[in-house]
């Protein structure tokens, strides 16, 4: 069942391994698998083994793959400690005794950030949303990447202030979790709590790290004396914003102890035409690991690029898709890059396809392209794929995100571009270009023909 280049990955040994994988390639069913067969032959007790995830439903599906193993008993898998980044170390300053705070709310997080900025700036006028959403991401990119000296005189100031606000009222945000563990970590004397007898310590999607992060898993390697297997791609690095960077996956080839570098290049999730696109659109991002992105499967698939006059227009041809996916019955994913376009679709979707929709609704999911990462659906719809005249910027974290949400499907891709978007003339999306795809225009009427060509 695996191939070659899996099974060199699953196989334990002393060493530390950093598994640099294309989409589709198996990473986590890989990571599973190897934690599964140091656990099984004994290689490290599962008491002393550490999971970590980005995502609190990665970390459940993970337990539930080993519950499952067959290989695998019960009590073991229960053993390890398995978590979020911020689940795990929570837990550690509780067993430490440190002095945690409750966690502030989102909206409680755009209140003291609004203060600090009114303090700071002195403004009578009212601080718009979209203000505080761009300070609270530089914040948090700020703490991720550690990076306080490159701020400007004004957002230091703010940032200050709001660090204060939030000390004085008691309460933590996700990063101050972290920063708190960075200081626990750091204590001379030895901390009495579980996380220091870990002496396997896994990490999935390793591309989303930040630097933070980094020193977490370094810190923890160093003072136990750790092997460290990680796994990552650094073509699905989508979080640039919080910090993250791919850089970390060449750093722990260098940094952690006996460190392997292993790829994983053969996709098993989508059919040829889609990774001949997806292929096409990632060799345009500068700076990479090269790996090429070879498919297992001999279907060719459907790879395709839509236009439409309008937005109405795209709402037909897309109940078309999921009418008739549904009936196959394909699995569908409705992707976009905001939540606003997805919610727009969805009242569109239920209203186009009547009383269908309560039977469509259990096989079709609407996503933002940032929340479709680590999953697959076999018909993948990528919405409003257009943008005005001379709109675009050069951006690889942009790229890259086109990249993630293009390789979520198994047989059929489709890219809408509308001509109009809320009255602004549009152009296809370059990235769809440099992937290769031109935008055919189509009718709802000759949808259906079109369809069965492919
Ligand atoms: N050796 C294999 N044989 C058959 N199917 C496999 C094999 N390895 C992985 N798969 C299947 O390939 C698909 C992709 O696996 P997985 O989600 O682990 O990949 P991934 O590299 O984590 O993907 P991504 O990074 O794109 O989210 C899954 O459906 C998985 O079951």
């Amino acid at each position: 069942m695996w191939t070659e280049e899996q099974w060199a990955a699953i196989e334990p040994k002393d060493v530390s391994s950093v598994v640099v994988a294309a989409p589709g390639s198996g990473k986590t069913t890989v990571m599973t698998e190897h934690m599964a067969q140091v656990i099984a032959t004994g290689r490290t007790p599962a008491q002393r083994i550490l999971a970590m995830t980005f995502t609190r439903q990665a970390a459940e599906h993970m337990r539930q793959k080993l519950r499952r193993h067959e290989r695998l008993r019960p009590v073991a898998v229960e053993s390890c400690v398995m978590g979020t980044f911020h689940a795990v170390f929570f837990r550690a300053l509780l067993e430490a005794d440190w002095e945690v705070r409750p966690v502030l709310s989102q909206r409680d997080q755009y209140a003291l950030m609004r203060e600090a900025v009114v303090d700071v700036l002195g403004e009578r006028r009212a601080v718009t949303m979209y203000e505080l959403q761009s300070y609270l991401t530089m914040y948090s990119w700020t703490v991720g990447r550690q990076a306080w000296d490159e701020l400007g005189d004004k957002e230091k100031r703010i940032f200050e202030t709001f660090v204060r606000k939030k000390q004085a009222s008691n309460y933590w945000d996700h990063d101050d979790i972290l920063l708190a563990s960075l200081q626990l970590l750091r204590s001379k004397t030895v901390p009495k709590i579980r996380l220091c007898e870990m002496s396997y310590i896994l990490v999935d999607e390793f591309q989303d790290t930040n630097e933070l992060q980094w020193e977490l898993l370094t810190s923890l390697v160093q003072r136990n004396g750790a092997f460290a297997f990680v796994v990552g791609d650094d073509d699905q690095s989508i979080y640039a914003f919080r910090g993250a960077s791919p850089v970390y996956l060449q750093r722990a080839v260098e940094v952690l102890p006996k460190a392997r570098q292993k790829l994983l290049t053969m996709n098993f999730r989508s059919d040829r035409r889609i990774l001949h696109h997806a292929a096409q659109l990632i060799q345009h991002v500068k700076s990479r690991v090269d790996k090429p992105l070879r498919g297992v499967h001999d279907a060719e698939g459907i790879c395709r690029a839509y236009e439409v006059q309008h937005r109405t227009a795209q709402w037909d041809v897309l109940a078309r898709v999921v009418r008739r996916s549904v009936l196959r019955p394909y699995s569908v994913a409705i992707l976009a890059r905001t939540r606003n376009q997805l919610a727009t679709a969805w009242t569109a979707m239920r209203s186009l396809l009547g009383a269908e929709w309560s039977l469509a609704a259990r096989n079709v999911e609407f996503r933002t392209f940032h929340d479709s990462k680590g999953k697959e659906w076999d018909v993948v719809a990528l919405l409003d794929m257009a943008v005005p005249y001379r709109a675009m910027t050069d951006s690889d974290d942009e790229r890259r995100l086109l990249y993630v949400a293009m390789t979520r499907a198994r047989h059929e891709l489709y890219a809408f571009v509308p001509r109009v978007i809320q009255g602004t003339q549009c152009h296809i999306h370059p990235y769809l270009l440099e992937a290769g795809l031109r935008a055919c225009p189509v009718s709802p009427k000759d949808i259906m023909e079109a369809f069965e060509i492919g």
